[in-house]
């Protein structure tokens, strides 16, 4: 949707001029006709614009059914997990792993699970969640999923598309917030987090319950060492790190940026009723919530959040200086202990969406044998 409203006519370097976004071809006019005839009024057909323009709708439309069936399927295995999980009517508990993109969720899974999940230094290493079983402390068995990473000012589409993926989160028994206490913008990523659980319908309960991960702690940059690190986030400050998040950010940004350069398309036939462009003009994506980047954790600091942001909100964010764990999910360090508070959240935690059922209300069925004799009679 963000490339159908951005696309102008380029020269590419086999000098054939097409419809596009990106590349360093040359923009060469806004408008063009791609086919239909010679001279002023070139015929009926369509333009090569809206030949274009139609190509991305009809992906579009498949990538959504696409996501439908994928939802469909992941409900269909969660109904599973839970009433036939472990022995029969006990389904495994399992804790999503929530948190900003980059933060290490998935080593910290592969740590747990002695996986090996995919982890990388880029922005959505992850886009599909991954279970893991893991043993905790008491014997107990979990399945841990691995999830999609939240960034802040993800335009409201992305949100949906993201939904299949995220409602693992939402179905979870026990939420774990993976903080790394080496991005310099912290606390933005945290209220981040709390906003996009807020969004996909996470109960208060859930999000009051859950464990906060500081990851990283093995991260040492010159003339800096975690212990400041740590002093930042139990002051509510950002860390004064920098580097590779930095550039993760204005990663982000250069996108729009590179944009300007081309020629904004005038086409008055256009639909921009889906597309990005209604998105681009509204300054806060998330609606009536706005981007709160304020988070406190003290009770003697303002919050800065805007001002629509509910008291409550306010609280439940608050509320998430509570348990916390710090760990090097690189290094295995702090597992055990992580292991060990999961184990004790969710022997308070209430059984949650587990069906159970009595053993004599199956369906009846005959006997194979008699089905067999019957078979043959007939
Ligand atoms: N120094 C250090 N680096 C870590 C630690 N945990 C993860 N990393 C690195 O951080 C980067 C991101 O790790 P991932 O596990 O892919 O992060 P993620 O949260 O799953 O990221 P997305 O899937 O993109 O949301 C990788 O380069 C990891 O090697 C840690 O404890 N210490
Ligand atoms: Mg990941």
């Amino acid at each position: 949707m963000y490339k159908k409203t951005r696309l102008v006519r380029l020269r590419g370097k086999s000098g054939r001029s097409t419809f596009g976004t990106d590349g360093d071809a040359e923009v060469v006019s806004a408008r063009g006709r791609g086919s239909g005839g010679r001279g002023f009024i070139s015929g009926a057909g369509e333009t090569e614009l809206q030949l274009q323009r139609r190509r991305i709708s009809e992906r579009r439309s498949s990538l959504l059914l696409q996501i439908q069936e994928v939802r469909r399927t992941r409900a269909v295995q969660r109904a599973g997990r839970k009433n036939r999980g472990g022995s029969y009517g006990q389904g495994l508990p399992t804790v999503a792993v929530v948190g900003y993109t980059n933060a290490g969720k998935s080593t910290l899974v592969s740590a747990l699970s002695n996986s090996d999940l995919y982890s990388d230094s880029r922005l959505f290493a992850t886009v599909d969640p991954k279970l893991r079983s893991v043993f905790l402390p008491s014997g107990k068995k979990v399945l841990v999923s691995d999830t999609v990473g939240f960034i802040s000012d993800l335009p409201v589409q992305l949100v949906e598309a993201f939904h299949a993926t995220l409602e693992e989160v939402v179905e979870a028994d026990l939420l774990v917030h993976v903080l790394d206490c080496t991005a310099p913008n912290l606390n933005e990523h945290r209220s981040t987090v709390f906003q996009v659980l807020d969004q996909i319908g996470v109960s208060k309960e859930k999000l009051e319950n859950m464990i906060e991960v500081w990851n990283k702690i093995d991260y040492q940059e010159e003339g800096m060492h975690f212990d400041e690190c740590v002093d930042d986030i139990e002051d509510g400050e950002a860390s004064s790190f920098s580097g590779e998040k930095d550039d993760m950010d204005s990663e982000l940004s250069s996108g729009a940026e590179n944009d300007e350069a081309f020629e904004a398309i005038d086409d008055q036939d256009g639909d921009y009723s889906d597309g990005w462009l209604a998105s681009e003009d509204v300054e806060d994506p998330w609606g009536e919530g706005g981007s709160c980047t304020g988070l406190k954790t003290t009770d003697d600091q303002q919050s800065e959040c805007p001002k629509d942001w509910t008291t409550e909100k306010q609280l439940q964010l608050q509320v998430q200086s509570g348990p916390h764990v710090r760990t090097s999910a690189l290094m295995g360090v702090g597992l055990q202990e992580l292991l060990e508070l999961i184990d004790e959240k969710l022997k308070d935690a209430p059984k949650a969406n587990v069906v159970e059922r009595d053993p004599f209300d199956r369906k009846w069925r005959p006997p194979r044998t008699e089905e067999a004799g019957v078979a043959v009679e007939q």
